[in-house]
């Protein structure tokens, strides 16, 4: 038994959900389908999760919204005229989201969750609807009802273990099941959503929970590259790639797999296979515990910015017990997570997502860090762009670093840092954002052109 889920490139116009159908009832194995909510048309468009935050927002300010109302709205009644299913579904859709933004505002956080899991849910039945007019029989299955409980972290949930005992039972339901992705439910009964592209995550919870064979989750590209397609032209698609791997690329850039969706699928120890829904016939990527090491040290090369720096400088620092504890407090105190911390004798830096904290913020970490920890230095770079250079091969290799530090010399990009990841599949370099996109092409030149792969 196999569990495919349909991200929402796959599921934006009625001619990819007619795709979506073709390549279920293919094969009998494929039982369970997750859904996520239609997605973007073309480069421009805008998927109707944003949407939906965008018209919560305004509800939440105005107590109404028509226009955002209007366009969610419009979008699913474009797929269900192209896929012939009448009218009474979109107006049932429009009632739906109408209930949802219209609920209980006291809790601002939890109203946004629930407006946002209503594009998957919708998308579900709308595609339920669908498979039963083309004669097959399907059915919308509520995730509640299966027995998806999940934290009550609003925008952020993640699985009960209980859940996975009771998703069990699915296996023995008859038909196929359509799930919505994205979001399950707290304790209390309440809509909570995974973080952002979280349908993924469904997809591996019902992996894990039903023991199925396989998961096949169905993109718009061929396969994993060994970049981002959008920085380097044509890049080498992989075939295999480690759990591991896959975990610390997409956590580092690699947007195609949701890095939270590795674990439940690894634990049970489902293999998950990447495909193309517009060219399912094509082997695509598989995600599996060991691999064949056919390339070089490295597999892949991620990159993300928008990252910043808190360089704290002491002489003597490494003699002073407890500095790094004290010195990560006052990083807790201010709810801010962090990336990386690479330290030497007499400095550490912090490396954290800079739109967690805005500039009076930033003010009052200096003050403490200077005030409490009586700091030489302390300042903070802005505009950072983290690199990962990826591969389990890298454990067998001498000179990674090297070749990575040349690659980037040659192009004359200065190196703000690097840190060797202490699982050894992987090390981070920190550049300027401004040399973000050179210093990827640069390292994909050392590690691949003309390396087969
Ligand atoms: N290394 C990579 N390999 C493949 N795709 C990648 C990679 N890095 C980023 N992407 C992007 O991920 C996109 C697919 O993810 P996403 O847009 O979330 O799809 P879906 O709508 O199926 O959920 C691709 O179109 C591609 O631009
Ligand atoms: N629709 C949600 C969840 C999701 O997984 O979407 P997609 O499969 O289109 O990335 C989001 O946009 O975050």
């Amino acid at each position: 038994m196999k569990i495919v889920k349909f991200g929402g490139s796959s599921l934006a116009t009625g001619e990819q959900v007619e795709k979506v159908f073709n390549i279920v009832t293919s094969d009998p194995e494929r039982k369970i389908v997750v859904v996520s909510a239609p997605g973007k048309r073309h480069a421009e468009d805008t998927k109707v999760t944003d949407l939906l935050i965008d018209c919560a927002k305004t509800y939440l300010q105005f107590g109404e919204g028509k226009s955002s109302f209007d366009a969610v709205v419009e979008r699913y009644a474009l797929i269900a005229r192209e896929l012939g299913l009448p009218d009474k579904i979109t107006k049932k859709i429009h009632d739906d989201l109408l209930a949802s933004l219209n609920g209980d505002k006291r809790h601002p956080q939890k109203y946004l969750d629930a407006v946002k899991a209503s594009g998957e849910d919708n998308n579900a039945k709308l595609i339920t609807a669908y498979f039963k007019l083309r004669g097959i029989e399907a059915y919308y299955v509520n995730p509640k009802d299966a027995g998806l409980i999940v934290s009550d972290e609003p925008g952020n949930a993640q699985c009960l273990p209980e859940s996975y005992e009771a998703l069990f039972e699915l296996r023995n339901r008859p038909g196929v099941l359509i799930f919505p992705g994205f979001f399950g439910y707290n304790k209390e009964g309440e809509v909570v959503t995974f973080s952002r592209s979280g349908s993924d995550i469904t997809g591996s919870i019902l992996a894990n929970g039903t023991k199925a064979d396989l998961y096949e989750n169905f993109t718009d590209v061929d396969a994993v590259y060994s970049v981002n397609p959008t920085m380097v032209q044509n890049p080498k698609e992989l075939r295999e790639l480690t759990y591991r791997e896959m975990r610390e690329l997409s956590y580092a850039g690699f947007s195609v797999f949701h890095d939270e969706a590795l674990m439940p699928a690894f634990r049970a120890g489902i293999p998950v296979n990447i495909k193309n829904t517009n060219y399912p016939s094509k082997p695509g990527t598989r995600i599996v515990n060991e691999r064949e090491n056919t390339n070089g040290p490295v597999i892949g090369i991620a990159s993300d910015n928008g990252f910043c720096s808190i360089y704290v400088s002491k002489y003597l620092l490494n003699r002073e017990i407890g500095f790094g504890r004290r010195l990560l407090h006052i990083i807790e105190d201010f709810g801010l997570s962090f990336e990386h911390m690479p330290s030497g004798i007499d400095d550490i830096s912090i490396i954290l997502r800079q739109d967690q904290m805005d500039l009076a913020q930033e003010e009052n970490i200096i003050k403490r860090i200077k005030q409490e920890l009586q700091a030489d230095n302390v300042k903070i770079e802005h505009n950072l762009a983290i690199i990962m250079v990826v591969g389990e091969g890298m454990r067998r290799n001498v000179g990674t670093a090297a070749r990575a530090s040349n690659a980037l010399a040659r192009e004359g990009i200065n190196l703000e840092m690097i840190n060797q990841g202490s699982s050894e599949v992987s090390m981070m370099f920190g550049v300027k954002e401004v040399d973000e996109n050179r210093a990827v092409q640069a390292l994909y030149e050392e590690f691949f052109v003309g390396v087969p792969v």
